[in-house]
């Protein structure tokens, strides 16, 4: 009971308890400076040190949560919140998307029996489908009839569909091997869970990555902005390594080019005049490249640092 009185003029963040999100958004909170002690079994934790509490529930509830306004910010994917609220205008009045956050990328795909299934979607019409995403396969398959009948797909209503669409809520790609659906529409990664099961993937209902949003009516619109302020802090240093070389003061110009900096690189003077130091931001996905240019170039003591925190 205390701790429900101590949510009273709280921010309430919900966080996905387990799965696939759970562990990068832990990561997201400490990197924002976050602090909170979840006790053993208890899914609200108050944050020590903001007028904050997390909620931890299931990725597939939060948008439902954070649409009715229950909370005022979120992370979850984009699949979760198109599958929640399937018609667009209500998600937009309902739910600010902040930011993305670059993880937890799949896609929802429409799959099929390597062996004996039809690589052609349309083929799939007045066929049997099974997947945890039964809104937005049935809104693919209306599409896809609509295509077929001429007929609009917004009034094809749910009775009226020739394809069978049929929830389950886990081991979707089991459902063909089982003789239950001669497709699946599942969330694809690397693609192994699908090869394992013998499918192939024929088509794309929706790309997907975990983002941060916002209830549109929340009353704490400033600390909204800080903590978007912070993810993206953690982004960025994700984003960046910090590279520090000696180079010649002669072949500086060239190793400017190689290393620009996010604004320009800091260039500070050596006891040996016929040298300086550099040091500047570096894309961490073209960190080796940029070595290699610069060794060839004739750099020295090219040293590579992890960004633990930054603003941009
Ligand atoms: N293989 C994946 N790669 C990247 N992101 C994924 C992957 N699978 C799921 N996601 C993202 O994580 C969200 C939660 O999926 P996850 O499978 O972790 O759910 P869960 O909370 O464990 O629920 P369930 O018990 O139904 O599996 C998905 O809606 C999607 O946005
Ligand atoms: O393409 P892949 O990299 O193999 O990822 C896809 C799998 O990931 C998700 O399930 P998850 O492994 O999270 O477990 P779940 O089936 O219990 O949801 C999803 O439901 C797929 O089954």
């Amino acid at each position: 009971m205390e701790l429900f009185s101590d949510l009273n003029d709280r921010l309430l963040f919900a966080v996905p308890k387990k799965g696939r999100l759970h562990e990068k958004c832990l990561e997201f909170l400490a990197g924002a400076d976050i602090q909170f002690h979840r006790k053993p079994r208890h899914d609200i934790a108050l944050v020590k040190n903001h007028p904050m509490a997390l909620v931890f529930l299931p990725a597939a509830d939060i948008a439902k949560f954070v649409g009715l306004g229950k909370v005022d910010l979120g992370i979850t994917g984009e699949d979760i919140i198109a599958e929640t609220f399937l018609d667009q205008a209500e998600r937009q009045s309902r739910i600010r998307q902040v930011m993305p956050l670059n993880f937890g990328r799949c896609r929802l795909a429409v799959q099929t029996p390597v062996k004996t299934g039809p690589t052609n979607v349309a083929d799939l019409v007045g066929k049997r489908i099974v997947t945890s995403f039964e809104g937005l396969t049935k809104q693919y398959f209306k599409a896809l009839e609509a295509n077929q009948s001429n007929q609009p797909a917004a009034e094809i209503t749910d009775a009226a569909m020739q394809t069978s669409v049929e929830f389950v809520g886990g081991s979707v790609e089991a459902a063909c091997a089982l003789g239950l659906a001669d497709a699946i529409v599942d969330l694809v990664e690397s693609g192994d869970t699908m090869r394992a099961a013998g499918l192939q993937a024929i088509g794309t209902v929706l790309e997907s990555q975990a983002v941060l949003i916002a209830n549109s009516r929340t009353k704490f619109s400033d600390l909204v902005a800080m903590i978007q302020a912070r993810i993206e802090g953690v982004i960025a240093s994700r984003k960046y390594v910090y590279v520090n070389y000696n180079i010649r003061r002669a072949d500086l110009e060239q190793a400017r080019d190689v290393t620009p900096g996010h604004r320009a690189p800091t260039i500070t003077a050596l006891l040996d005049p016929d040298w300086v130091a550099v040091s500047a931001m570096v894309l961490s996905a073209e960190v080796a490249n940029v070595m290699d240019r610069l060794k060839t170039l004739g750099a020295t003591d090219i040293l590579v640092f992890t960004i633990s925190n930054c603003r941009v």
